[in-house]
């Protein structure tokens, strides 16, 4: 990504460089007698009828000012700028017969240029990396088949109020293999290993034989009997998701109590609760190892069993400490024997360490078709993925929100990013921006670790029950949680690894639903599609241009149609303007584009480092 950022030096063309430099970058429009282009970002720029602050206006007619004074190298006449297309394929940057690579830049001084013109092109398309095409491998992808072929009203050992539950509150009357496969060994009191799919119902495959062999215990369990049930999941929304199935679970039985312990809550309350008594109790590593050390009220001497879910997580997190301290504090204090159930979407050698710290005599569930862990990617989801420019990125990922969730339909959507800062960043310029130029508006939220509890429960939530909407975040999303009828999955900045792509992605096309994916790459981070074809994982090779080309649907309204003109290249060059004024005009976008994304990002997502620090 590093080496990428140095062409961004070539999106703000005149503005930043050298006048020597900047003459190279010269817009065409000014030259004599080709007349305005409005495909020019400057010449764009001055088109658009808008409040600009004063600051933002000495900068704009600074810039211009610069770009005027010089004679332009580049440029054919503005009648010829429908021939521009061919640009904007693969190796559009060639140099062509006739000319020279200008190579301008930043710090490399001007070269010789050619002579032959490129025409009136927004600088964003503009000596831009080589996009290269990916040779296609030949695949085996790995299949899992999501359902069994039987159904829970077929399970002589459940009770009648359970299936009838399952259908009537949860909505599912078919197993899927994942439980299936656990519901009798659990029932018999195994110790389990289980390696299943993401979205494969994991949580009710144990969720729902807990719950069974807790009603049928004589005498009949009460709250007043304390922890019954353990359950370790690595964050807050997980916890919450896998609290709130139990509830569900135990409708019929309410004798039954399910507890929540995520921290970030004050401690005085989460007691006044565990006081009166939890059954069941669900919750991150940290806050339910403070609680079994420091809450008299908290006694897991009775705990029957303990579920270590997303065990990988737990593990990539860090929590590997507390969890063996939990699971040694249960051996010191319970009485009965215990069951343990460890779950993970993948099976490394740090979740089969764990499993032997947690587990005795257990019997290994792995549904998937083969024995060698290659990723298993569902049924159902479509991916596709784009390497896109540096200078494109921003566009591109605007254009296809617009048209996914406000043109064509609306659709709920995940964003993922590398930090919170771009969360923050991308949410608040999105949110202003978009939804300035699209009619039909989108609801913009966002979640990463370094929220309050509260807001991330709430956001969380909204956005599990909203119909439509686009949700930008960090990794604390990747994982295991369940968010119904996610039409996308984006992936903005890619994964760390070919396995945390496969979460990502697992987060739409779940329980056998179809969904889609998308991941944008530059060109230099190619080589992660050779990784995933090496995991036996197929993408389709998309066009940025073709989302950008969306854009020109926003010309329907006519508040817009002006500035927006007739092309794809003119269509992106009007949304990256309306992100770059909205930068300038708001001091808190202002401050964030240039104090809190990481270089990298700043350089591809805006922002023209001279923009930033004007
Ligand atoms: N038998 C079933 N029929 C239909 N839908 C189901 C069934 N079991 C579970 N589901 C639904 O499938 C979705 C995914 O379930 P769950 O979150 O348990 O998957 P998972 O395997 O734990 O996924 P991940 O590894 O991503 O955490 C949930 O919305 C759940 O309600």
């Amino acid at each position: 990504m590093a080496g990428d950022t140095d062409n961004i030096c070539l999106n703000i063309g005149a503005r930043t460089l050298d006048p020597e430099v900047s003459k190279y970058f010269q817009r065409p429009s000014e030259s004599k007698g080709t007349g305005a282009s409005k495909t020019t970002r400057v010449g764009v720029k001055s088109d658009i009828k808008r409040k600009v602050n004063p600051a933002v206006k000495k900068v704009n007619s600074a810039l211009i000012q610069r770009s005027s004074n010089v004679k332009p190298k580049f440029g054919k006449p503005a009648d010829e700028s429908h021939k521009e297309k061919h640009l904007l394929s693969a190796g559009s940057n060639k140099p062509k017969k006739g000319e020279t690579n200008s190579g301008n830049e930043i710090g490399q001084g001007p070269k010789k240029v050619s002579t032959n013109t490129y025409g009136p092109t927004s600088s964003l398309f503009r000596k831009n990396p080589e996009v290269p095409q990916v040779e296609n491998k030949s695949i085996k992808p790995k299949n899992e088949a999501v359902f069994s072929s039987k159904f829970f009203k077929d399970v002589a050992e459940l009770h009648p109020h359970t299936v009838k539950n399952l259908a009537d509150v949860l909505h599912v009357t078919q197993m899927t293999q994942v439980q299936e496969l656990t519901l009798f060994p659990l029932l018999e009191g195994k110790d389990l290993l289980v390696c299943s799919q993401t979205g494969s119902g994991k949580t009710l495959a144990y969720a729902l034989p807990i719950v069974e062999m807790l009603q049928k215990k004589r005498p009949e369990i009460v709250r007043s009997d304390g922890v019954k049930a353990l359950v370790v999941l690595p964050t807050r929304e997980l916890a919450l998701q896998t609290y709130e199935c139990f509830v569900k679970l135990v409708k019929p039985f309410t004798r039954l109590v399910p507890g929540l312990l995520v921290g970030g809550e004050k401690r005085k309350s989460e007691k006044a609760r565990l006081r009166k008594g939890v059954n069941i109790l669900v919750g991150t590593p940290g806050r339910l190892l403070d609680h079994a050390m420091h809450t008299c009220c908290l006694q897991l001497s009775s705990v029957e069993w303990l579920i270590l879910d997303e065990a990988d997580r737990l593990l990539d997190l860090g929590y590997e400490r507390d969890v063996a301290s939990l699971v040694r504090t249960l051996d010191e204090q319970q009485k009965n024997s215990r069951q343990t159930i460890l779950l993970s979407a993948t099976l490394t050698s740090a979740v089969e360490k764990l499993a032997g710290l947690a587990l005795k005599n257990a019997e290994r569930i792995d549904v998937s078709d083969s024995i060698d862990h290659e990723l298993v990617i569902p049924d159902f989801l479509c991916q596709c993925y784009t390497i896109t420019p540096p200078k494109l990125r921003l566009a591109a990922l605007g254009a296809f929100i617009i048209w996914k969730c406000s043109v064509e339909t609306a659709g709920k959507m995940l964003v993922f990013m590398a930090t919170q800062d771009m969360v923050d960043y991308h949410h608040d310029l999105f949110n202003s921006v978009i939804n300035s130029v699209v009619k039909k508006k989108i609801l913009f939220s966002k979640l990463h670790g370094n929220m309050t509890q509260q807001e991330r429960f709430k956001i969380f939530n909204d956005f599990r029950q909203s119909t439509s909407g686009v949700l930008m975040c960090t990794d604390v999303a990747a994982r295991g949680i369940d968010v119904p009828k996610v039409d996308w999955i984006i992936q903005y900045t890619a994964p760390v690894s070919p396995a945390y792509y496969v979460h990502r992605v697992g987060r739409t096309a779940r329980a056998g639903e179809a969904g889609s994916a998308l991941l944008f790459l530059v060109p230099s981070e190619v080589r992660f599609i050779e990784l995933l074809q090496e995991r036996q994982i197929r993408l389709i090779q998309e066009n940025a241009e073709s989302y950008l080309e969306k854009l020109l649907a926003l010309r329907q309204d006519k508040r817009h149609r002006q500035e927006i003109g007739s092309t794809m290249e003119s269509a992106a060059t009007y949304l990256q303007l309306e992100f770059e004024k909205a930068v300038l005009e708001n001091k808190e976008l202002h401050n964030s584009a240039s104090n809190d994304l990481p270089p990298w990002a700043a350089a591809c997502d805006l922002l023209n480092p001279a923009l930033i620090t004007s």
